[in-house]
């Protein structure tokens, strides 16, 4: 396998694994060699090697395949030389004996991830979905007394919270070139910990991140479950609190949603301003792509784009921003490729299997096995005859969803639990839109379950 092969091979891990897990853990992989089946890396540490073998073994070995290496295992050896062990995170300082007293952390370890230049608050479009969230926003990167803390920003899946992390950290980097912005992703955060863990640099670990002036963590949910990352988490968070440092914290929902959180860490993290990106609506997916579409019309001098097809992208593709952005730009680089008019025949044809895919209808299955899961029942008793309270409001609650969600009509949804008459579904659709108006939990629960759904 040549160089230009592996280079390949990482393009296309970058779009299986995302941005975030990219850099984290396939950047820093550096391929030694590959005979017999097996591909031998070399990675900073023994942790790390573990943590890709569990990770993404599997996704490397598809793609070298895919590549013409057929490869069957993956070996990871540490490296020898010293290097930093990811290409943006500097490796911590050497250990200083006890009694010294140690320097500030510099500058080059706050480097958290690297920032995409492409967002921007100017690059953002504002709709009545994310408002608030763009406000709020705005108002940590004018920097200045803190008013809310931490800011915690959460939605689904390519909403936007990313973008406006970002944002943030550009802007306070233009307004206060001196001030010290960190940014990084949970996993990020957990990785440095474990590597000072590791080299029994936990005091440098603790006074850089004490250290800084506005501390960004993306996608928090990741440190669920992971007890003593969230440790520390809490510790940093409660010690930059204390000296009054800004803090914004996105997830892909409420903090009471997270499971396997601990009690505190929620808590604190419902202390600032909690802030919802809801779903895309026609209007700001419409806005999104007409800024995307000049970018283009830019970029690919004299392409035309026929009326009505942005509209029709717009009604069409409702999942998320990413999926929008990506199908336009699936569009141009194909209308420029064949020379063509962006017309609707063009762009039905070229991107089908998006549409399709945007089409999906939830099925009732569905809901009952996530409704389940969510409420930690057995599939089972979706289904049959229990009455119990924790089992008949769970099982109201998809009801209500499956009507909501799907266009099934009373009888049908009956009949798909367990024979129910149709009174009695209608019993528990009604049931559920009471309590709602009163229960917030309960709001909370469908806001989310419908979310996962229609991701
Ligand atoms: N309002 C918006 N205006 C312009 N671009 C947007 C907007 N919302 C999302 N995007 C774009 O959509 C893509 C996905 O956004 P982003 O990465 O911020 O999502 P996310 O909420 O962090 O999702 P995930 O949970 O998957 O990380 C990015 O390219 C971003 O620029």
């Amino acid at each position: 396998m040549t160089n230009e092969t592996w280079v390949q091979v990482r393009e296309g891990l970058l779009k299986r694994v995302g941005r975030n897990n990219f850099v984290t853990w396939i950047e820093p992989l550096r391929l030694m060699g590959l005979d017999e089946g097996v591909a031998r890396f070399e990675v900073p540490t023994l942790f790390f090697g573990d943590w890709v073998q569990r990770n993404f073994a599997d996704h490397i070995r598809m793609r070298l395949t895919e590549a013409g290496s057929p490869v069957e295992r993956l070996e990871f050896a540490v490296s020898n030389t010293p290097r930093a062990p990811l290409k943006e995170v500097k490796a911590a300082a050497p250990a200083a004996p006890a009694a010294r007293a140690r320097p500030a952390p510099a500058e080059e370890d706050l480097r958290g991830a690297p920032l995409d230049a492409r967002f921007t608050f100017d690059s953002f479009v504002v709709g009545k979905p994310n408002e608030l969230a763009h406000a709020a926003a705005r108002r940590v990167a004018e920097g200045g007394p803190v008013t809310f803390n931490p800011l915690f920003l959460y939605g689904g899946v390519g909403l936007g919270k990313t973008h406006l992390m970002h944002a943030i950290a550009h802007d306070l980097q233009k307004r206060q070139p001196g001030a010290r912005v960190l940014y990084l992703s949970a996993e990020q955060f957990m990785y440095r910990f474990v590597q000072a863990l590791r080299e029994r640099e936990i005091l440098g670990f603790k006074e850089l991140f004490r250290s800084v002036d506005v501390l960004m963590v993306d996608d928090v949910q990741f440190i669920a479950g992971k007890d003593s990352t969230q440790e520390e988490f809490f510790h940093t968070f409660n010690a930059l609190v204390d000296q009054n440092k800004q803090i914004v914290i996105s997830a892909d929902r409420a903090p009471g949603e997270i499971k396997d959180l601990e009690e505190r860490i929620k808590s604190r993290l419902q202390c600032g301003l909690v802030v919802d990106l809801h779903p895309t609506d026609y209007e700001l997916r419409l806005g999104i792509l007409q800024q995307k579409a000049d970018f283009y019309r830019e970029q690919y001098r004299g392409l035309v784009i026929a009326d009505g097809v942005l509209e029709f992208l717009a009604h069409r593709i409702t999942t998320n921003v990413r999926v929008l952005e990506g199908a336009l730009t699936r569009l141009f680089a194909f209308a420029s490729l064949v020379g063509r008019e962006i017309t609707l025949d063009l762009a039905q044809d070229c991107l089908a299997d998006i549409l399709r895919a945007s089409d999906r209808k939830v099925t009732i299955e569905e809901i009952q096995r996530k409704v389940a899961e969510h409420y930690n029942i057995r599939l089972s008793d979706m289904i049959g005859p229990k009455r119990l309270r924790t089992i008949a409001r769970p099982r109201q609650v998809a009801m209500y969803l499956a009507k909501q969600l799907t266009p099934r009509s009373l009888p049908e949804i009956g009949r798909r639990f367990g024979g129910r008459d149709h009174t009695t579904i209608m019993h528990g659709v009604r049931k559920i839109e009471e309590l709602m108006a009163t229960d917030s939990q309960l709001a909370d629960d469908l806001q989310l379950l419908r979310r996962l759904l229609q991701a």
